[in-house]
């Protein structure tokens, strides 16, 4: 029988309602909407879709949002000047510089640059040591999506071996830290499960694979995870968004879908769910900057 799909796409959807609902609260509180500024450097089809997607997303739960599109030859002064207004503005409340930047600028003093309490990606230095130490102030999106697409299809993750194949600083480390962290009050996400990060170097990684319960691909290479590597009935999350001649491919191949129990499919899955999860942080940020 193949797998039950994971649908981060119908997921989103209700927890997209489920903040509505909290931004229409506010709003019968006199409480102003929350604000997202989005910034975008250059013409990146695939940039220029998340953050066309990101723009929608704001619209339909009810925040105030801008685009912020600038050209590729912009500099590194041009748009730290750009974050720093962002920064001092009441009306913003989560600021996201999309990802990957143009060469000419520095990525890292860039996320250094945005305030730590609009910093809904967390990627700032300062979140990421929160989540490290557990006392999260956000959590990072698409880890966030990952787990909340587990728990919310009824997927228990305590003590379960998970292996991460991926260490990216957006996905692979932090989904990792989350998982085995123990949960809190203050870290309501945490996963207490049993992890393994695996990645391109990792020797025989088929081994490491199928020695998962749950099993995340986000190494970034199309197809990579094939169906020898998992162990049937394991639960298989693609985070793979890669381009392939047009058409959206995860890290996933099809084959998987004859030996895994459940698998979140691309497109559908994660993609969904790690926008989500920013409306979810941009909520959090107007609740912690204006109560
Ligand atoms: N500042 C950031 N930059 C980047 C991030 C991020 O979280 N913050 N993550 C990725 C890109 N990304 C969000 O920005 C992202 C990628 C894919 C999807 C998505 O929904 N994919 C769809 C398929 C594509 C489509 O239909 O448009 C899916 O999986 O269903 C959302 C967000 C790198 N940069
Ligand atoms: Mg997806």
């Amino acid at each position: 029988m193949p797998a039950q799909k994971l649908d981060g796409k119908a997921l989103a959807a209700t927890m997209r309602g489920e903040i509505a609902t909290q931004v229409q609260a506010r709003a019968a509180a006199g409480k102003r909407a929350p604000g997202l500024a989005a910034v975008l450097v250059g013409e990146d089809p695939a940039s220029q879709q998340y953050v066309k997607n990101k723009h929608k997303a704001c619209q339909d739960v009810g925040f105030a949002t801008a685009a912020h599109r600038l050209p590729a030859t912009t500099s590194q002064a041009e748009l730290l000047a750009l974050v720093a207004q962002l920064n001092a503005d009441p009306a913003v409340h989560g600021i996201l510089v999309q990802l990957p930047l143009p060469k000419q600028i520095d990525g890292e003093a860039v996320i250094r640059a945005v305030a730590p309490a609009k910093d809904v990606d967390c990627f700032h230095p300062e979140n990421v040591g929160l989540l490290a130490a557990g006392h999260p102030r956000f959590y990072p999106c698409t880890p966030h999506g990952v787990i909340q697409l587990l728990t919310r299809n009824g997927v228990s993750l305590a003590g379960k071996s998970v292996v991460v194949v991926g260490r990216s600083n957006i996905v692979g480390k932090p989904l990792a830290l989350m998982l085995m962290q123990k949960p809190t009050a203050a870290n309501p996400a945490a996963a207490d499960a049993t992890v393994t990060v695996a990645h391109t170097r990792t020797s025989d990684l088929a081994a490491v694979c199928r020695g998962a319960d749950v099993l995340v691909a986000a190494a970034g290479v199309p197809e990579f995870l094939t169906a020898d590597m998992v162990r049937p009935g394991a639960v298989v999350i693609d985070v793979g968004t890669n381009n392939v001649n047009g058409r959206w491919c995860g890290d996933v191949h099809p084959g998987v879908w004859d030996v895994a129990g459940w698998v979140s499919p691309v497109p559908g899955g994660v993609g969904p769910m790690t926008i989500t999860m920013l409306l979810h942080n941009t909520l959090a940020a107007a609740q912690q900057i204006d109560g």
